[in-house]
């Protein structure tokens, strides 16, 4: 059963009576115990897919969807308030800058201590009169992986380095023991090692604890390898959904083939002023979006026949949206 599954997400900004429309008509399915991760580059509407599920919104701000189910709730028949409620008990989120996320006043200890629900705590009721959650906290941290749990606990933020602060970011995230895990591009400008221990520990808190991960990241490469599904995201539509090693073995959108290429493989040498593999022109502003297909006019393989908005069709597990497809067999 899908823990989410969002139909036709629509998401406007309304300024002088102007509808914006930034993301138009997204499907997202997040099955139970699954990554799947949100790709697209920047400005292609992946925050604010993720805020709207998390409900951290605007005044100005016009969400529309024709279904949103977490488990068997229906968040769409759900008063603003109560849909705060669920989502906050069940819906955890970590960010890019970690450090900026903290509390720079109050020690790590602390501000675990405080994100710990009280509806959390399992036991007997005496032992309520012990400190459970100091325990917890050292719980966490140790399922996070960090080992020197008194050291971490009476630091401030200043004084850790930026894996540790996310690996903390990620245990103030377990603290109420969500369902869904949504990472915000956790590890943008981090160093490459501590990149690989961030992703391992959400791997693993996926595989130990079963938790779902929307993981969203510009990086298609790295997140296929984190990845059980990809959704790949341009101007505010999905272009093409699949499984992660069938995305990368054989991509049907060019707009998917062209972040796969944009990565160089510094596996093999370069030539001396060689061009890196990018798409023409760069993303087009919310104001001035092209008619149908919204990459018509960069796409290496746009024809007349673009001018129509391509549905999404395929497969249940490959789909795309594209009048051109690439690797297909006809
Ligand atoms: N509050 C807002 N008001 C107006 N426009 C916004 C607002 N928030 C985001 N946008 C616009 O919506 C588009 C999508 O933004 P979003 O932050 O979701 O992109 P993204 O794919 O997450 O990129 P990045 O990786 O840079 O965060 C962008 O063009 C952005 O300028």
């Amino acid at each position: 059963m899908p823990l989410l599954d969002i139909r036709n997400l629509t998401i406007e900004f309304v300024n002088d009576n102007k509808p914006i429309k930034a993301v138009d008509r997204v499907n997202l399915l997040l099955n139970e115990g699954e990554i799947l991760g949100l790709v697209g580059e920047s400005g292609s509407g992946k925050s604010l897919v993720a805020k709207a599920i998390c409900g951290v919104t605007s005044d100005n701000w016009r969400i529309t969807a024709d279904r949103m189910r977490f488990g068997d709730i229906d968040l769409l028949r759900l008063s603003p308030r109560e849909r705060r409620k669920i989502i906050g008990r069940h819906i955890s989120m970590i960010f890019q800058e970690p450090q900026a996320c903290l509390d720079p006043s109050a020690s790590i200890g602390r501000q675990l201590k405080q994100a710990i629900p009280s509806e959390t705590f399992k036991g007997p009721w005496y032992k309520r009169l012990f400190p459970w959650r100091k325990e917890r906290v050292i719980d966490i941290l140790h399922r996070v992986g960090i080992r020197d749990h008194r050291d971490i606990m009476r630091s401030y933020p200043y004084a850790l380095t930026e894996g540790e602060c996310q690996k903390v970011m990620i245990a103030i995230a377990l603290a109420s023991q969500p369902k869904l895990l949504i990472a915000d591009e956790p590890t943008n400008a981090m160093e490459s090692t501590t990149q690989d221990q961030i992703f391992r520990l959400l791997r693993r808190l996926n595989q130990n604890n079963n938790t779902t991960i929307l993981l969203i990241s510009h990086d298609l490469r790295t997140v296929s390898q984190w990845s059980n599904r990809i959704q790949v995201l341009y101007c505010g539509q999905t272009v093409e959904t699949a499984a992660s090693k069938e995305l990368i073995a054989t991509p049907h959108h060019p707009y998917t083939q062209a972040l796969m290429r944009a990565m160089p493989d510094f596996g093999q040498p370069l030539p001396h002023k060689s061009r890196l593999n990018t798409l023409n022109g760069s993303i087009p502003s919310l104001e001035h979006l092209p008619l149908g297909c919204r990459l018509g006019p960069r796409c290496p393989y746009g024809q007349r026949e673009c001018i129509v908005r391509p549905p999404l069709t395929g497969t249940k597990h490959h789909q795309y949206a594209c009048h051109f497809p690439l690797n297909i067999e006809s």
